[in-house]
């Protein structure tokens, strides 16, 4: 049978690495897929380096849209990034009959609804395993390996560049700015590394493995989203005397009034395996009702890592080729008609215990002052613990760890807590959860 045709749009880091791993690993693909896949055209800005990439290989074509109108080109893979040419690019491929694979977890984590709409209307597969954690394959899992399961809750480190700077801010007692440039200098890091400081890139894919989890649309703009630029170093030591580190994660909760969608800096016991994920390492927990825990650890960024995603999909979409779109598997796990509505939970309805840092003048009644404010809003304390302050200094840090409750509540003691005058610095809350 004649191999499947393939036009890549974006050769740059993944792309290159997906015409490599096409290139190495052709026969296996074949035997596997049960037909070969060829690359046959590839697009990129700058020709003379796409040429220098794939030689005599795949033909180098000017623009991107001859790609999208050549009739004998069966899959499409957007690889520019971004919200805007990629979105058009994409909805132009499946307007052309043409199945996408794409790795921008941005385009789908915001227009996911409107392009998967397309694709079922026009009969057409879209693949995007790259987009969520690279190379691990959790939409798979998720999708696919999980579906007899009621999934409970998703715990991941999905952003590599983040978690590389806490481990390296930990491990070296290397500053911030200094880790960012060396993750940037690695290559993890987006094109504007903001998305990845500040949670949004985390978001994104969070915001798609919600879905998938839990039948409901794609709703990025209803992530509760923090990064990791507010955190300070003293925090993460005293995480570390309590049994704790402080870990970006994203979380997604079934609760019985809604769902949890959240990415923020969080404490996790140090003995769970996701503790203990280090450097640009990615790893998702996925708790199921008859499965239990489960945990998916690997490469969530860089050129083949990622490109083993993109291939996976290219396989994917050549076995299921000839299948009708009612009985392929359904791009957001549950069929588009049986979609939910429930909602995303305002983050004041969101349950989690804290951490809290006082900075606090060290006299008698301070204490007692703060616990009488938590028990007030019905806060229960876990674990407390007071620095001692060397002779002479007049202030000191207690540090509070909380059970579970509603934000709602913490916020309102901690507006309360921040009002007394023997609280002499902004208090620290990061949330933290047990994972088990
Ligand atoms: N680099 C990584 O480790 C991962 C990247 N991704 C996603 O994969 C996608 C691609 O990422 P990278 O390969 O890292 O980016 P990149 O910047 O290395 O490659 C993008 C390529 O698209 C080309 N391009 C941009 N605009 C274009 C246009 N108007 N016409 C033609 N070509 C154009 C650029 O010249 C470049 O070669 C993004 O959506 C990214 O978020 C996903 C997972 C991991
Ligand atoms: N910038 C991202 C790359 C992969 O998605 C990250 O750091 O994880
Ligand atoms: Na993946």
């Amino acid at each position: 049978m004649k191999p499947i045709q393939v036009g890549l749009i974006g050769l740059g880091t993944v792309g290159a690495g997906v015409f490599h791993v096409l290139s190495r690993n052709q026969e296996e693909i074949r035997r596997r897929a049960g037909r070969g896949i060829e690359l046959v055209a590839v697009n990129r800005r700058n020709l003379d380096q796409a040429r220098a990439i794939v030689g005599d290989k795949a033909e180098v074509v000017a623009n991107a849209r001859d790609i999208i109108a050549n009739p004998a080109i069966d899959i499409v893979i957007e690889l520019v990034g971004g919200t805007t040419l990629a979105k058009e690019l994409v909805l132009e491929a499946i307007a052309a009959g043409k199945h996408v694979v794409t790795a921008n977890k941005a385009l789908l984590a915001v227009h996911g609804t409107e392009i998967f709409a397309a694709a079922h209307a026009k009969g057409v597969m879209v693949g995007f395993e790259a987009a969520v954690a690279g190379g691990i394959p959790i939409i798979k899992a998720l999708r696919e390996g999980l579906t007899g399961n009621r999934i409970e809750w998703i715990a991941g480190i999905i952003n590599g560049t983040t978690n590389f700077i806490l481990s390296e801010m930990r491990d070296k007692g290397l500053d911030f700015a200094t880790v960012l440039k060396e993750a940037q200098r690695l290559g993890y890091a987006e094109a504007d590394p903001t998305f990845d400081i500040e949670g949004v890139d985390a978001a994104h894919k969070l915001t798609i493995m919600s879905a998938i989890a839990f039948g409901v649309p794609v709703q990025f703009a209803k992530a509760h989203i923090e990064g990791i630029t507010q955190l300070q170093a003293t925090d993460i030591r005293y995480a570390e005397q309590l049994g704790y580190r402080i870990k970006l994660l994203g979380i997604t909760r079934r609760r019985d009034s809604g769902i949890e969608l959240r990415v923020h800096p969080t404490l996790v016991p140090a003995k769970r395996l996701i503790a203990n994920v280090e450097g640009a390492m990615n790893a998702v927990v996925v708790q199921g009702d008859a499965v239990g825990t489960t945990l998916y650890y690997g490469k969530g960024a860089g050129a083949e890592p990622t490109a083993s995603a993109v291939v996976a999909d290219l396989v994917d979409i050549t076995r299921l080729h000839t299948a009708d779109p009612d009985h392929r598997v359904p791009h957001l796990a549950f069929q588009p008609d049986a979609l939910a509505d429930t909602p995303i939970l305002p983050l004041s309805e969101v349950q989690t215990s804290f951490y809290l840092r006082l900075r606090v003048a060290d006299e008698p009644g301070v204490l007692s002052s703060i616990t009488t404010i938590l028990a007030e809003h019905n806060l229960s304390i876990d674990a407390v613990l007071q620095r001692e302050s060397n002779e002479g200094e007049k202030q000191t840090d207690l540090i509070i760890l909380t059970h579970d409750t509603l934000e709602g509540r913490m916020r309102a003691a901690l507006a309360q807590m921040q009002a007394l005058p023997t609280v002499l610095g902004p208090i620290v809350s990061i949330r933290k959860e047990e994972l088990a």
